[in-house]
């Protein structure tokens, strides 16, 4: 598991180790660090770091420390090294220690601009040492224009370095992932201490590219993370397996409600992801015509009729493919979300559901509908708000309802009513597709409705039970992304469809509980027992 905090937290971590005297060793543990990273990301290109440049553009705080120092290294190791000062001065025992290695001092002016633009664009890497933790709003006056020079050139393949944020992107707000532009897109942003709350939520993590943490000694004094993503090991941990004796019924039924005259298919494919992720069942509510379509599609589909209350399921998934004129459809969606079981919520029953819920209700809004589920809460928020600042967003919609609610996205963020957030971003640009939500919709009802009342699992990773639905949410989210990439992968990168998502599930559920969990395996395995 990845954890994230805000500056704040990280700041106030390394508070006692300040009072100790050990700023100067955090600053050193830190930068060698990114020296190390720079020197790896280097080798991983193929390319020789004795003679390569280095250009980093430092500013006054102990973030350009960090570079300097850095740089200090680089330049111990042959990289011819040049330190950009944006602010006019820089963390002094770091620039002693730069000048002292051999590194060359530029100062940014309005003047030499231009000179030092062309100094960044032609050097191998630039590391971005301009704002850190400090930072009160982003870039301004000639730092900010020097960055746009850079992030142009950069644009217009003129520049063929990579850049390595020192700690995060400069303009990328640490606790909120705003960012204020300009701001230098990283190919590898080298963070200290912890991960930032930004650097993994949207629009920040646009800016951060890959994310490495380097531990400087701050750890055990750090608190409750703010947010947090499952990696392969949690995914393994959380998937369910089945007991030896489970019949279909005791695996969880998923009942769903979607599909309309006008989207049949949203129906299907929602079945479709439900089905490869492991329920014992799937039953379908809806109009004739899409129960016809979806017996046709999938034969494992028991189709009902009937209101909610007169099936018996362990969780509902409604809303896929469902309009407003859906009247039936949509009063069995709001009556699945009053009957007290587990529900995923999608798409069409967003706009129809009670203001106030449950946190075993799993909310499914992209961005727009995001947006319109917080006007009608009473917000001012519209897509491109939601867009600026996801976190916030995301977690206000679960405050307000009491729900978890899911923000579908290049990044997914899953908010707890109760706080807790979950982010996960396992996938690729071509889940963009339609359908591809119906399927993620598919895949949280059958986590949901296989969900029992054993919570050790989610308790030794650290979820408190009433916060577990939205790590079941990040679970399917996780799911999700995986099968997408894996289903790409197939086709040396290519694009997929939705319906491609759903059958590369059970391969992806497979792979990663065999390669990160030994005893998953053994659980799985057909050798016959000595006894
Ligand atoms: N504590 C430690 O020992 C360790 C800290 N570490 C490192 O320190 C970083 C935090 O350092 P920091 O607190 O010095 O702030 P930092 O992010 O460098 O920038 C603030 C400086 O810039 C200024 N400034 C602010 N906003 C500005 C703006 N918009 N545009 C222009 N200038 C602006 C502001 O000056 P002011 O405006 O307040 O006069 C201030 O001087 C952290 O990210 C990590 O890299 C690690 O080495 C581990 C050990
Ligand atoms: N750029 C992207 N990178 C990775 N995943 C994405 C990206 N854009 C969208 N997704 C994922 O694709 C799915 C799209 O869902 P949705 O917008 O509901 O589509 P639809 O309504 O057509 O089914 C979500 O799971 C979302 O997280
Ligand atoms: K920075």
């Amino acid at each position: 598991m990845i954890s994230a905090y805000t500056g704040k937290q990280v700041r106030q971590a390394e508070e006692p180790l300040l009072a100790a005297g050990l700023g100067d060793v955090l600053m050193q543990r830190a930068a060698h660090g990114l020296a190390n990273a720079v020197v790896r990301e280097f080798k991983s290109r193929g390319l020789r770091t004795y003679g390569a440049g280095v250009a980093v553009l430092t500013g006054k705080g102990n973030n350009g420390g960090d570079g300097l120092y850095a740089a200090a290294f680089l330049a111990a190791r042959g990289m011819r090294t040049t330190a950009i000062l944006t602010a006019g001065s820089a963390h002094p025992q770091a620039l002693a220690a730069f000048e002292q290695a051999g590194g060359r001092v530029l100062y940014l002016s309005d003047a030499a601009s231009g000179a030092l633009v062309s100094e960044a664009v032609r050097a191998d890497v630039v590391i971005d040492a301009v704002l850190g933790t400090g930072a009160k709003g982003g870039l301004r006056g000639s730092a900010a224009d020097l960055v746009t020079a850079i992030a142009d050139a950069r644009a217009q393949a003129r520049a063929e370095g990579f850049v390595v944020a020192c700690d995060l992107p400069s303009g990328v707000d640490a606790d909120t992932g705003a960012v204020s532009t300009p701001a230098l897109a990283a190919d590898l942003t080298v963070t200290f201490g912890a991960a930032k709350t930004g650097l993994l939520v949207d629009p920040g993590a646009d800016y951060a590219g890959r994310v490495d943490v380097v531990p400087i000694g701050i750890e055990e004094h750090l608190d409750q993370p703010g947010l947090r993503r499952l990696e392969d090991a949690d995914v393994a941990r959380l998937l369910p397996h089945p007991a030896r004796r489970a019949h279909k019924y005791s695996r969880g039924v998923l009942g769903v409600v979607a599909g309309s005259a006008d989207y049949p298919g949203a129906a299907v494919l929602a079945c479709r992801g439900a089905l490869a992720a492991g329920v014992g069942m799937v039953r379908y509510l809806g109009p004739p015509e899409v129960a016809d379509l979806v017996r046709r599609s999938c034969p494992e589909m028991v189709c009902s009729t009937g209101a909610v209350a007169d099936n018996r399921v362990q969780a509902w998934l409604v809303g896929s493919g469902m309009g407003p004129d859906d009247h039936d459809q949509l009063q069995r969606a709001r009556d699945a979300v009053t009957s007290g079981l587990p529900v995923v919520a999608d798409a069409g029953a967003l706009p129809a559901l009670p203001d106030v819920m449950a946190p075993n209700v799993v909310l499914t809004p992209h961005a727009g509908e995001l947006a319109a589920l917080l006007k009608r809460l009473g917000g001012e928020e519209d897509r491109a708000a939601v867009e600026a600042g996801t976190l916030a967003a995301v977690r206000r919609a679960a405050a307000l309802t009491g729900a978890t609610v899911l923000l579908k996205g290049a990044t997914t963020l899953v908010a707890a009513p109760a706080g807790d957030v979950f982010s996960q971003a396992d996938g690729t640009p071509w889940l963009a597709t339609a359908g591809s939500g119906d399927v993620l919709a598919g895949i949280i009802g059958a986590l949901l409705a296989q969900e029992d009342s054993d919570v050790g699992r989610f308790r030794e990773m650290g979820v408190e039970p009433e916060q577990r639905w939205a790590a079941v949410a990040a679970l399917g989210a996780a799911l999700h992304g995986k099968a997408g990439r894996a289903a790409s992968d197939a086709c040396s990168g290519g694009p997929i469809a939705a319906g491609g998502i759903a059958d590369a599930i059970p391969e992806t559920w497979g792979k990663v509980s065999m390669l990160s969990n030994a005893g998953v395996r053994k659980r799985n395995s057909h050798t016959l027992p000595l006894r």
